[in-house]
C-alpha cells in the first residue's frame, strides 16, 4: 500500500490494534507540525502504525535557521574535549534506552529483534564512541618550512566545521546509518538537519530526544520528515543555508542531490547503491564460504548496500556451492520480529516488494533456472498483509542480463561459474557499481591479490561485513563519492584553514 499523503491528521479512524502514533518534526528542540501527513505501515502485517507530519519548505527553513543559530551559539565555540565528552554520554544514553530504540527500529522495518539489538542499536552507540575517540586523537597538519633563500616559516592547518549539514539517510539500517553520519558531524562541531526515510521515521525522532537528554544543545540536531523530490528532501538539498550534504541511498537519488547543490557548489558525501560480487575459489573452505554467502546474501532480507547479488564460483565446485547455498536459503525462518526463531523479516514495504518481485519475473524471462525461492510466501494470519518475499537463488544467467547488472536490494543472488582467476576478477569488475566484494579462498596470497584488484571500496577475504570503524568506507562508480570512517569522515565534515607564519 503506498503511503497516503493526507491533510493534517485528525482523530484516527477506528481500526484494529493500537491507534497509530503521531510523529512530528523536531526543530529547535521541540516537536513541530508539518504541512501534511502521511501514513507509515508495519511491513510485518500491513497495519497502519503511525501518522507522520510531512515537513514543507517553511519547516525546512525553520530547521536550517535553528541549525545556523546553534552553530553561532555555544556549540560552535565548544572545545573538542567537551564535544567528545558529550558524544560519549550520547552513547551511554543509547545503551540505557536501547530497548526503546530497538522497538522503534523493529516497528518501522519488521527486522528480527535480535538483528536490531546486535547490529543497528549496538552500532549506534559504537559510532558515537568511535568518533569521540577519532576527534580526540586528531592532530593538526603542520610543517616547519625552510626555504633555499634562508627564510623559514611555520605552516599549520586548523580544521573548522563545514557548517550546517543536511543528513539524508535510508530505511534499511536507519539508526546505524544516521549515527554513522551524525557522530562525526557533531564531533567536528557541525549542526545538522536530518531527513530520515519516509519509511523509517521513528528511531531518528527518538534519537533527537536522546541527544538533547545527553547534553547536545537544542537546535544542533533537527529532524524533518517527508519524501525526496517535491518534498522535504528536495527543499533541504536546495536550501541556500546548507553547507554540505551527506547521503546514503539509491544512486539515482544521489544524482538528483548533486544537481540540487550544483548551483552553490556544495560538497557531497555519498554512499550509494551496489551490485556486489562474491568470488568462490575451489580451494575455499566451502562450508565456511557457503555460510558466509548465505549471510552476505540474506542479512536484513538482502536490504544492505553491501549485500551480495552476484556469486561467481569456480566451475569444479559450482554444484556443491549451489546445493549448499540452496539448503541454507531453505533453512531461513521468515516470521515475526519478536520470535527468537525468526532469521528473516519482510521487505520494507509493499512498494519495494513489487520492485523485488519484478526482478523475480525478469530473471525467469532472461532464462534463469530457479534454484530456491522465487515467490511470495504464504505465512498465514495477519502476516499475509506484510511485505514478505522468499529468499531466492538463480543459475543460468550471465553478466549480460539485467538481473545481474541492476541492483535488486532484496534476498536474491545469481550464481555464475568461472574457470580462471583472471576471468573471476573480470566478471566481478564488470559492473557500473563498485561498493563491496568478497573473495573466498584458502590461498591467502591469492586472497590479497584478488581483493586488491576488485574495483570496489571495501574488499573482504573469507569474511563479510567485518567492520573497523576507522577504515575507509565507501564506493566507486555509481556506488558513491568520498569515504566515511575514522579520519575520512573528519575530512568531509571540516574545512581546513592553513596558517603560514614567517619565523
Ligand atoms: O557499516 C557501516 O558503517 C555502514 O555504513 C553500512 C552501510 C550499509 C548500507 O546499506
Amino acid at each position: 500500500m503506498p503511503a497516503q499523503t493526507t491533510s493534517l491528521p485528525t482523530a484516527a479512524a477506528p481500526e484494529a490494534g493500537p491507534a497509530p502514533r503521531t510523529i512530528r518534526n523536531f526543530i529547535g528542540g521541540a516537536p513541530v507540525d508539518g504541512v501534511a501527513a502521511f501514513d507509515k505501515f508495519d511491513p510485518v502485517d500491513g497495519s497502519r502504525i503511525a501518522v507522520v507530519h510531512e515537513a514543507g519548505a517553511e519547516q525546512v527553513d525553520r530547521a536550517v535557521a535553528a541549525a545556523r543559530a546553534a552553530l553561532d551559539g555555544p556549540w560552535g565555540r565548544m572545545s573538542v574535549a567537551e564535544r567528545a565528552r558529550i558524544l560519549r554520554r550520547v552513547a551511554d544514553v543509547i545503551d540505557h534506552r536501547a530497548e526503546e530504540l530497538i522497538a522503534a527500529e523493529v516497528g518501522d522495518t519488521g527486522k528480527p529483534e535480535a538483528l536490531a539489538r546486535e547490529l543497528d542499536v549496538a552500532r549506534a552507540a559504537a559510532n558515537f564512541r568511535s568518533f569521540a575517540d577519532t576527534v580526540s586523537a586528531a592532530g593538526l597538519d603542520s610543517y616547519l618550512t625552510e626555504l633555499p633563500d634562508g627564510r623559514s616559516a611555520l605552516n599549520y592547518a586548523v580544521r573548522k566545521p563545514l557548517g550546517v549539514v543536511a543528513v539524508i539517510v535510508p530505511w534499511n539500517l536507519p539508526l546505524l546509518l544516521l549515527t554513522w553520519k551524525l557522530a562525526p558531524a557533531l564531533a567536528t562541531g557541525n549542526t545538522v538537519v536530518v531527513k530520515p526515510s519516509e519509511e523509517t521515521p521513528s528511531s531518528a525522532t527518538l534519537l533527537a530526544e536522546i541527544l538533547v537528554e545527553a547534553g547536545v544543545p537544542v537546535g544542533v540536531v533537527n529532524v524533518v520528515h517527508g519524501f525526496g523530490a517535491g518534498s522535504a528532501g528536495e527543499a533541504l538539498t536546495r536550501h541556500p543555508g546548507i553547507d554540505g550534504v551527506t547521503f546514503t541511498g539509491e544512486s539515482s537519488t544521489g544524482s538528483a542531490i548533486m544537481r540540487a547543490v550544483a548551483p552553490r557548489v556544495r560538497p557531497v558525501s555519498f554512499e550509494l547503491g551496489g551490485k556486489n560480487a562474491a568470488v568462490v575459489f575451489a580451494d575455499a573452505d566451502l562450508d565456511h564460504a557457503i555460510a558466509g554467502l548465505a549471510r552476505s546474501t540474506y542479512l536484513n532480507t538482502g536490504q544492505v548496500c553491501l549485500c551480495t547479488e552476484r556469486i561467481y564460483v569456480e566451475r569444479s565446485v559450482f554444484d556443491d556451492v549451489a546445493a549448499g547455498l540452496a539448503e541454507q536459503s531453505r533453512r531461513l525462518r521468515l516470521g515475526r520480529p519478536e520470535d527468537p526463531a525468526t532469521t528473516t523479516g519482510p521487505l520494507i514495504s509493499q512498494g519495494h516488494r513489487e520492485k523485488v518481485r519484478s526482478y523475480f519475473e525478469l530473471a525467469l524471462e532472461e532464462g534463469a533456472t530457479l534454484l530456491a525461492g522465487g515467490g511470495i510466501p504464504t505465512l498465514g494470519g495477519e502476516l499475509d498483509g506484510g511485505a514478505w518475499i522468499e529468499p531466492t537463488l538463480w543459475t543460468g544467467l550471465d553478466n549480460s542480463h539485467r538481473t545481474v547488472r541492476e541492483e535488486i536490494f532484496g534476498p536474491a543472488a545469481a550464481l555464475i561459474p568461472f574457470d580462471t582467476e583472471e576471468e573471476a576478477i573480470a566478471l566481478a569488475n564488470d559492473t557500473d557499481y563498485g561498493l563491496a566484494a568478497v573473495t573466498w579462498t584458502s590461498d591467502l596470497a591469492r586472497g590479497h591479490r584478488v581483493a586488491q584488484r576488485m574495483r570496489v571500496g571495501m574488499s573482504w577475504v573469507n569474511t563479510w561485513y567485518l567492520r573497523d570503524l576507522r577504515s575507509p568506507f565507501g564506493g566507486v562508480g555509481l556506488s558513491g563519492i568520498g569515504r566515511e570512517g575514522g579520519h575520512h569522515s573528519l575530512e568531509f565534515y571540516t574545512e581546513p584553514t592553513n596558517v603560514c607564519v614567517q619565523l
